[in-house]
């Protein structure tokens, strides 16, 4: 059941289908993504408008001053008839019988009376010249950005339709493992809980509950059960150890496994599995970097899918170095923005902390030739 990471990596990706659609304030679907077009509600612009501070004139000039209106007004105030005029600012309501807005620079005043050439353009803004009633504003698909709102709302949506964003409960086990604090004999700081938010973050997700576990199999048992979110991710317990317990639980619960082992150093303990009751499970290796190449070859792939996100598109450049590669699998190596790899062993962080990706290297590979990177959170 071991695959390729290739092989898991598309497993990952392709597995899932975007979670349901749900209405959901504009201004509250950031990050989200589009599960329905937004389409316009309101005219953009709402009503006929001034483009130009001026006067607002119909016929031939001198006009004679009748009023002003200026941006917020609720009409356009006085009625333009033929040489009158009427002053207005940018954004006004245009008043009716409008035909030309001159611009103050084209005008000169004098005792009420404004004159000028002929009108060249008449600066007028129509109601749904930008955009219609019904116009297509976003097509569904769209991840819900900063503009993606601002122009749902200026198009007149107070709600879009967008697909839920996955939630993802944590599991850390270990009994040697703390959350904080300095770590006393045998223990160690937990390294998973910020890479698992951020990476979950990044992939559309929301990390809704996080436990530290002692390596205990019922406490396991009834942690994975009581999760009630659509990912649960199992940091540790990975293994074939006395106290890794997850493999033996997902069996003995019914789970499929997707991947179960990937041809990958490190992280080739990781996999994937969904319960019978729909919900899917990430186990990621203890070892930290693995755990870590573990979070981006599975977790992240299964999390944008299920955000309704398109699938990343892998970047894929030249890098360098002298790894020790894996026959028959991949060596997964932390790369410098300018492809240059630094050695990394399961463990340390530190490697990973210095590079900007990690470099996916097949065993076949020769320095300087070009390898599948992954960005590191
Ligand atoms: N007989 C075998 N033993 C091991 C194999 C194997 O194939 N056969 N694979 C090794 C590899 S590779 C890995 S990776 C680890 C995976 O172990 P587990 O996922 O079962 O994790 P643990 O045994 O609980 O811990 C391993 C290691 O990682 C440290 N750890 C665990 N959780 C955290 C955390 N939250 N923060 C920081 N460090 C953590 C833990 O203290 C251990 O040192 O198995 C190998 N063994
Ligand atoms: O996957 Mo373990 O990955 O080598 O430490």
């Amino acid at each position: 059941m071991q695959k390729s990471w290739a092989e898991a990596y598309a497993t990952a990706r392709d597995s899932a289908k975007p979670l349901p659609g749900e209405p959901t304030p504009v201004g509250a679907a950031a990050g989200r993504v589009l599960a329905a077009a937004v389409r316009c509600e309101r005219p953009v612009p709402a009503f006929d408008n001034a483009a130009m501070d001026g006067y607002a004139v119909a016929g031939a000039g001198p006009w004679t001053i009748r009023g002003r209106v200026l941006a917020g007004a609720v009409t356009g105030g006085p009625v333009v008839t033929p040489g009158c005029a009427v002053e207005i600012a940018t954004g006004a309501p245009v008043p009716a019988g409008t035909e030309a807005v001159i611009p103050y620079e084209r005008c000169a005043v004098d005792g009420g009376v404004v004159s000028a050439g002929r009108p060249e353009r008449a600066h007028i803004r129509r109601a749904g010249d930008s955009l219609a009633v019904g116009a297509l504003v976003v097509p569904a698909g769209r991840t819900v950005t900063a503009t993606v709102v601002a122009a749902a709302e200026q198009a007149g949506a107070e709600q879009v339709l967008a697909h839920r964003a996955p939630t993802v409960t944590l599991l850390v086990t270990g009994d040697e493992v703390i959350s904080d604090g300095v770590p006393g004999p045998g223990q160690v700081r937990d390294t998973f809980t910020g890479l698992v938010t951020a990476v979950t973050a990044r992939a559309g997700g929301v990390l809704d509950g996080r436990r530290l576990l002692p390596d205990r199999r019922d406490l396991l048992d009834a942690a994975l059960r009581e999760a009630g979110t659509d990912v649960v991710v199992v940091s540790g317990s990975s293994s074939a150890g006395a106290a890794d317990h997850l493999h033996e639980l997902l069996s003995a619960g019914g789970a499929t496994w997707l991947v179960r082992g990937v041809a990958c150093r490190p992280g080739h303990p990781q996999a994937l599995a969904v319960l019978p009751d729909g919900r899917w499970v990430v186990s990621l290796p203890g070892n930290p970097y693995a755990g870590l190449v573990a979070a981006l070859t599975l977790l992240e792939p299964l999390l944008t899918a299920l955000a309704g996100r398109p699938a990343a598109v892998l970047p894929c450049a030249p890098v360098s170095g002298s790894p020790k590669l894996m026959p028959g699998g991949v060596r997964i190596v932390p790369a410098e923005a300018d492809g240059t790899l630094i050695g990394a062993g399961s463990v340390g962080l530190h490697a990973a902390a210095n590079a900007d990706f990690l470099a996916v290297l097949p065993g076949d590979w020769t320095p300087g030739s070009p390898a599948t990177l992954l960005r590191v959170p």
